[in-house]
């Protein structure tokens, strides 16, 4: 671009030098025109004096002679320096004739100077001085016509050139104006396109840098529901919900307060299982009316104070807003999570998120339930709700590692009912489960919490003491067996009652290992029922006895 406009700035340049020489040719020719004219005229003048001296004989006349004669030399010089190689011949022709004429009027004026006046106008009349000066006329006058022709072409020429040079440079300057107008265009375009472009990748960075940090969130609340479902895996029974929810929930939904609540067996209540964000605060039972959640079946937000609220009220800010979400597992409403926040745009009150929360509750919560139920079947006798055998075993175990390691005792009672086959026989079987019930309430209440009260098989119980002595056991035996005997269990309009004969054992007096210390007990307890039943027994000492 700047080499087109370069280009089209030069034409009229050059263009104007071509206009300079012909206007120095022009100005040469003017100079030739006045140097011949000038020789001429000295001529005249000088022709002019003398003719005045011979006619007047008045030495006055001869001024103009000598003034012409005077400036020949300078005017032939100033031909010579103007001619052109080519016209210095003529130049020289003039001077050589010039000077012939010059010299025929000195010697006229010589000659009338002389006395000789006769001679002299002789001298005129023999036309030399005129023949010269034809001469030199027809010569000046040849060469002065041609150059007023050639300087006529000149102007014509030069003329013609200003003509064409002003186009040019109007042509130019208008094409210069195009080019640089095209120039500034599409500068200006492209400033445009980069600077659309400029604020297009802003945009693009920015809406990128929101995209990341909406990936980090969301990537940060993945990995935290990942960690939340993992310790629900472990949660072993609903209690312990309450104490893993709040450290998730308080992180996933950070900017509310909120509760767990799960239905009761009976479904006509839900208890809150889990808290957070709210202190201590106790929380109320949930009755499914109260709620619009539950009884919309789905999300209910409302704004405090605006829109239809729960009954089971708020611990919001007035201007806070609480949302109940059902939580469904295998298409049943297993409970519900209420969230209060202090407005609509709070961080963790984003609709999928809470609804993505309470789904993924709603299966790790079915699941510990489930879990517990299994883990209830699987330790829990299903007829007296006591630990099973399996359960008592693993306990005995860890127990007896216990008392080893803390150097304490660990007792084990017996407890068989009397006759058992008979009140079988006599109330039947649903009579006899009647007292097996009634005589495991027995010893649960008699049992420390620590205890473990199990069903060993069919009308045999046993019962697991930690830190007892085979003396601390025996009381309690003795206490159980009493508490036995004074059961009257109506059914049918009669009443059934029991006695119970129990065998004691303790580690270390009685034995070592859990099966000789279970096997210590069972011995007593045979000796119970041999010596005549409804009696205590206690397991006689180790002969290696060693001390606890
Ligand atoms: N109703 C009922 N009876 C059971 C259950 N499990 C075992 N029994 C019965 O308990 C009785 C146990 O009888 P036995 O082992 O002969 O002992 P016992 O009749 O209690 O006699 P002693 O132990 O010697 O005093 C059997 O009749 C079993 O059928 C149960 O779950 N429910």
């Amino acid at each position: 671009m700047i080499v087109i406009v370069a280009c089209l700035a030069t034409l009229p340049y050059m263009s104007s030098r071509q206009a300079n020489d012909t206007l120095d040719a022009l100005k040469t020719g003017a100079s030739k025109e006045r140097a011949y004219n000038a020789v001429l005229t000295l001529l005249k003048d000088a022709e002019t004096g003398q003719r005045g001296y011979l006619l007047g004989s008045d030495e006055s006349f001869l001024e103009p002679y000598k003034a012409g004669v005077g400036g020949m030399p300078a005017a032939l010089d100033e031909l010579r320096r103007l001619a052109a190689p080519e016209e210095r011949a003529l130049v020289e022709k003039v001077a050589a004739l010039s000077e012939a004429k010059i010299a025929e009027m000195a010697e006229t004026i010589r000659l009338k100077k002389s006395g000789q006046a006769q001679a002299a106008v002789d001298r005129v009349a023999s036309q030399r001085g005129k023949i010269l000066m034809d001469e030199l006329r027809v010569l000046l006058g040849r060469q002065l016509g041609a150059l007023a022709e050639h300087r006529s072409q000149l102007r014509e020429e030069i003329t013609a050139a200003l003509r064409y040079n002003i186009a040019l440079a109007i042509g130019a300057s208008l094409a210069c104006l195009v080019v640089i107008g095209s120039a500034l265009y599409i500068a200006a375009r492209s400033l445009r396109e980069r600077s659309d472009a400029a604020r297009q990748a802003q945009t693009l960075a920015a809406s990128n840098a929101l995209l990341a940090e909406q990936a980090a969130v969301r990537a940060e609340r993945l990995s935290l529901t990942a960690q939340m479902l993992q310790a629900l895996d472990s949660v072993k029974s609903p209690l312990e919900l309450g104490q893993v929810l709040p450290v998730f929930l308080r992180q996933l939904l950070p900017e509310t307060s909120g509760a767990v609540y799960l239905y009761r067996n009976s479904r006509d209540f839900l208890e809150p299982k889990a808290q957070w964000g709210m202190g201590d605060t106790d929380m109320d039972l949930v009755t499914p009316d109260d709620c619009w959640g539950l009884r919309l079946g789905r999300t209910h937000r409302a704004a405090n104070g605006h829109d239809l609220c729960c009954a089971h009220g708020h611990s919001g800010s007035a201007a806070g807003v609480q949302i109940c979400v059902p939580m469904i597992s295998q298409g049943e409403v297993i409970g519900l999570m209420v969230l209060h926040a202090p407005s609509q745009q709070a961080t963790g009150v984003e609709p999928e998120l809470v609804a993505t929360v309470a789904e993924q509750l709603g299966l790790a919560v079915s699941n510990v339930s489930l879990r517990e139920s299994l883990r209830q079947q699987s330790t829990v006798d299903p007829l007296t709700g006591m630990y099973n055998r399996r359960f008592f075993d693993e306990s005995l175990k860890r127990e007896l590692l216990r008392a080893r390691r803390t150097r304490t005792a660990c007792a084990v009672v017996m407890v068989d009912l009397d006759h058992f086959k008979r009140i079988n026989d006599t109330y039947g079987h649903e009579g006899g489960d009647l007292i097996l019930k009634a005589a495991a309430r027995v010893l649960l209440e008699r049992v420390r919490a620590s205890d473990i009260a199990s069903r060993y098989g069919g009308e045999e119980f046993v019962l697991l003491l930690p830190d007892c002595s085979a003396d601390a056991a025996l009381k309690c035996a003795e206490q159980i067996r009493h508490a036995l005997t004074g059961l009257a269990i109506p059914y049918l309009g009669q009443t059934i009652s029991v006695t119970a004969s129990l065998g004691v054992a303790a580690w270390p007096q009685h034995a070592d290992g859990e099966q000789e210390l279970l096997k210590a007990a069972d011995l007593a307890l045979y000796e119970a029922k041999k010596s005549g039943r409804n009696r205590v027994v206690a397991a006689p000492a180790r002969s290696d006895a060693a001390s606890a």
